[in-house]
């Protein structure tokens, strides 16, 4: 949709006119980061008892859940939108609020449709441009993020967002005002949506009580490691950013900076936001985990789990250590003492999937196996099973790393790769590389250990003389690499 777009200068207008104070801070072009907060004058949390503020924004102003219903009242348009493609998730209808704000405010629509509000003026001044990856082009999608954890995560976040315009070209078909300034002359596009989904993403924040917002103005701050500015609601219905209670010193021209989260891992930051926080100290990683695909029990298993079947590995002061709660079911079977069952209703149609552990029912309890089989006599087999398929996980994500490097050096010359995209993607191959590295190494060493167990060396044993004794065939297969 073609979007009608403000230059930064006119938030000063903006500001005076819905009640926003910058105190002692500008918005200044910052270069690779975008506009950011700068300080006009030296500042000081010593020289006053209270915290100084910098910033307050009405609480009003804020896109929270509370808001969009307000919203949706006075706005008969988008309360049509709304009942038709909304009501699903904060953000679906934060969206869609704020499709509607660049529909009311896209110098084509032109038929008087919405009712606009300090955000229509507000998303003009929003940038079209948000390095997320969701809106790097198809090269860089393609090549820089092979072999990182994010690229499944992308995959299926771009066909999450195009299952989610589908969606919505389907639902708001019928509606005339939608028909009129989006699908008849097909001014809405699939970038649009990408556009929103990268704004309440990258802009939006959590407040205590209003949970998750996007805050006009506030959403101006940066992040940094070593923030010197904090969020908060007043008790005067405001939203502040205050200057840190600790003893901070900002010289004039300093960058006001809030913090992001301390603990998300690079690949998080580069999705949710485009960039990558080098000076963090974080080093965690999530591989997305598939059942072996001649696993009879693979798809009654990802049904029946009620988490994601993924893995998450941290690097922290040298040590890995690592989570996956699907994995324990994962190197389960019949023969194991593993059993699913359909349970059926009186009226004879088919109903939940139970599942079984040693004849009880534990069908809320599938993301526990680790501690369900701990009593077991087979444990530390369980546990080996395991450690292979993590090792095995492991080495196929660092194939693919190592496979795309070739691809990676060969694009220095494309011209259609941003440098910045690439170093961040450059950044996060290195991160990921180094840990899934480490994590190789420890599985290596977890799995000698346990083939030294008694247990285990009696299971092989038996395993190997007798076809009366069923393994795993998770494990079956494994041990032709790994045990031989
Ligand atoms: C909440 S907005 C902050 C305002 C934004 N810079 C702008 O121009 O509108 C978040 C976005 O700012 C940028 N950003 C924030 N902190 C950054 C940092 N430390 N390094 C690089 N980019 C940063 C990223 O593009 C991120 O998606």
């Amino acid at each position: 949709m073609r979007r009608t777009q403000l230059p930064i200068t006119a938030l000063a207008a903006f500001s005076k006119l819905n009640d926003i104070s910058f105190l002692d801070i500008g918005v200044h072009d910052l270069g690779e980061k975008g506009f950011g907060l700068v300080t006009e004058r030296a500042l000081s949390s010593d020289d006053t008892f209270d915290t100084p503020t910098l910033l307050l924004i009405p609480r009003e102003l804020t896109l929270c859940a509370e808001t969009i219903e307000e919203y949706a009242k006075a706005d008969q348009h988008f309360r049509q939108l709304l009942d038709a493609a909304g009501g699903k998730s904060l953000r679906g209808d934060v969206l869609l609020f704020l499709l509607m704000q660049i529909t009311i405010a896209s110098p084509d629509h032109g038929q008087n449709v919405g009712l606009s509000s300090p955000w229509t003026e507000y998303v003009k001044m929003l940038p079209s441009e948000v390095p997320v990856p969701t809106l790097w082009n198809e090269g860089e999608q393609e090549v820089l993020l092979q072999g990182t954890s994010l690229e499944s995560a992308l995959n299926a976040k771009m066909a999450a967002l195009s299952r989610e315009f589908g969606n919505l070209r389907e639902r708001t078909a019928e509606i005339p005002w939608c028909q009129k300034c989006w699908w008849e002359s097909e001014a809405l596009q699939f970038s649009d949506w990408l556009l929103v989904d990268a704004w309440y993403r990258s802009r939006c924040l959590e407040l205590p009580n209003a949970g998750e917002s996007m805050v006009p103005c506030l959403d101006m701050v940066n992040h940094s490691h070593q923030a010197n500015a904090f969020y908060e609601e007043t008790s005067n219905n405001s939203v502040a950013l205050l200057l840190h209670r600790r003893d901070e010193k900002l010289d004039a021209g300093s960058e006001v900076t809030i913090s992001y989260g301390t603990s998300k891992s690079q690949a998080e930051m580069l999705f949710s936001y485009g960039f990558i926080d080098e000076q963090s100290t974080t080093r965690s990683l999530v591989l997305t985990l598939e059942p072996v695909s001649d696993d009879p029990l693979g798809r009654a298993k990802l049904a029946a789990f009620g988490g994601p079947p993924i893995i998450s590995i941290s690097e922290v002061g040298g040590s890995i250590t690592w989570e996956s709660p699907f994995l324990y079911l994962m190197c389960l079977n019949e023969e194991d003492g593993l059993e699913f069952r359909i349970l059926q209703q009186t009226d004879g149609t088919c109903s939940q999937l139970k599942v079984f552990w040693q004849g009880s029912d534990v069908t809320d309890a599938t993301s526990t196996f680790e501690a369900l089989i701990s009593n077991h006599e087979l444990k530390d087999v369980f546990g080996l099973r395991v450690v292979v398929l993590l090792q095995d996980r492991i080495r196929q994500q660092l194939e693919r790393l190592y496979e795309s490097e070739d691809t990676l050096q060969s694009i220095n010359s494309m011209t259609h790769v941003s440098p910045y995209r690439r170093h961040v993607a450059l950044e996060l191959r290195k991160t990921e590389t180094a840990i899934l590295e480490a994590a190789f190494s420890a599985a290596d060493m977890q799995k000698n250990k346990l083939l030294e167990n008694e247990k285990v060396m009696e299971y092989l044993g038996m395993g190997n003389a007798s076809e009366e004794q069923p393994q795993s065939h998770e494990a079956n297969n494994h041990e032709e690499e790994d045990f031989s």
